[in-house]
């Protein structure tokens, strides 16, 4: 039996109204008042529509921490944040290094059916920093690894780094570097800055961001590989990523939600849910990292959803976990942050959010297509008009860990179809045959 959806009146990346046919997964026709016998019919007039969003950095905490996050508690929430595909980060226990680890969490995601699951390898065994994991078994696996990062920890080893750059290179991979200098960030606790002499924390200086940056962007170009640097949060960071892609250089870049809207202003009240790595930074760099995803130096946003228990988080700042969740709140912090500020139109947030992540992660099905005929249909409806307050209940994640409790943000997402089946509807979670 064919399933067929017709999607009225949405405003494809924010344009005029038209609709959009569904059969068997795939876009078929848009346009004016069309017909599809026999078709569910969803009324998005005033929405906007977008492509499925894509996620280069998630923690879904399978295996090892299932208290904090399932495969299918994480993509659950995603598929809330208009998601359709997730990257999931190395960190798990065991670590994500070897075939057999990733072809496991793939294959948890595929059975999940919420959103597409594409595991991250680690770049070293145990992301102990000393040996390179098995890239190549890991890339031919069923789960089609190109991302590879010891994300969490820094490949501060520069030969080490510069062996995973070449290595990678044979199968068109690209290594995700957290960067972050480990001597010059011992014990670290927030931004090094006003704020951190005040409040008597130790501080992780920009400088510890930036010396990872220059001397990857030179690794990369050196070896004529492709490089990404994770959660970039710094000034000097973007300058020296828009440093490197003067030059030619295969560099890319990710922000996330949380650095284009919070500051280290926000750690004096010393509430943990604020303690992220890297630290909130200064209002300087929140707008020269707005600035550097309006010009593109910035190629993705990615979320670092980092889920942890109540326990890890609800004690002295100083024993507090790192992270913050932020599927279901990305693309309401993106709006108010860079669309509502007339930073980016809609078509330019699908392709940060969308396009350039799925382009950077090579990743297949369909992922990050424009929504045209002939497309696998991964589509969004968001109602841009809408406001909501942020209550941290209401999640589908495990965790509650998010900095947005009893914000107003704008937007909420109303549907998300993966292949052409409705996640979410009428902003609810569907029954979901995998
Ligand atoms: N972002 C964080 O603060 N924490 C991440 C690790 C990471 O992204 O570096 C986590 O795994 O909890
Ligand atoms: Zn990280
Ligand atoms: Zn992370």
């Amino acid at each position: 039996m064919s399933e067929q959806y017709l999607i009225r009146n949405a405003r494809i990346l924010g344009g005029e109204p038209t609709d959009i046919a569904i059969t068997d997964g795939v876009i078929t026709e848009i346009g004016a008042d069309l017909e599809l016998a026999g078709a569910t019919v969803v009324d998005a007039t005033g929405l906007v529509a977008l492509p499925g969003l894509v996620d280069l950095h998630t923690h879904l905490r399978e295996p090892g921490r299932e208290d904090a996050e399932t495969v299918l508690t994480g993509t659950q929430a995603a598929a809330r944040g208009g998601f359709t595909c997730v990257h999931a980060m190395a960190n798990t226990d065991p670590v994500a290094d070897t075939a057999g680890v990733v072809e496991q969490v793939w294959r948890l995601g595929r059975e999940a059916g919420f959103c597409d699951v594409q595991p991250i390898g680690a770049v070293t065994v145990g992301l102990g920093g000393t040996q390179l994991a098995e890239l190549g078994a890991m890339a031919d696996s069923a789960a089609d690894v190109r991302v590879f990062s010891d994300d969490g920890k820094c490949v501060s080893d520069a030969v080490l780094m510069r062996r995973a750059l070449e290595y990678v290179k044979a199968f068109d991979g690209v290594v995700a570097q957290h960067a972050q200098e480990p001597r010059l960030t011992e014990g670290a606790q927030m931004n090094e800055g006003l704020v951190s002499g005040e409040l008597g924390l130790t501080g992780w200086p920009a400088a510890a961001e930036e010396a990872i940056v220059a001397r990857d962007c030179v690794l990369a170009a050196h070896v004529g590989s492709r490089l990404h640097v994770c959660h970039l949060s710094t000034r000097g960071s973007v300058e020296i990523v828009r440093w490197a892609k003067s030059k030619g250089w295969d560099v890319t870049a990710e922000v996330t939600p949380h650095h284009l809207l919070l500051t280290d202003e926000l750690v004096r009240g010393y509430d943990p849910i604020y303690k992220v790595n890297p630290p909130l930074r200064t209002a300087d760099d929140v707008l020269a990292v707005r600035e550097g995803l309006a010009d593109g130096t910035i190629d993705i946003v990615a979320t670092d959803h980092a889920p942890h228990p109540m326990e890890d988080k609800e004690c002295e700042w100083s024993a507090a976990a790192f992270g913050m969740i932020g599927l279901e709140t990305a693309l309401s912090v993106v709006q108010h942050t860079m669309v509502d500020t007339g930073l980016l139109t809609w078509a330019q947030v699908a392709d940060r959010m969308s396009a350039a992540p799925a382009h950077i992660s090579r990743v297949g099905g369909g992922h990050g297509r424009p929504i045209a005929v002939g497309e696998a249909a991964h589509v969004v409806l968001y109602d841009d008009q809408a406001t909501r307050t942020i209550t941290p209940a209401d999640t589908a994640s495990l965790s509650r860990n998010t900095p947005y409790a009893g914000r107003e943000l704008p937007g909420r997402v109303v549907a998300t179809f993966l292949r052409g089946v409705p996640i979410v509807l009428d902003g609810q979670l569907q029954e979901v045959r995998a």
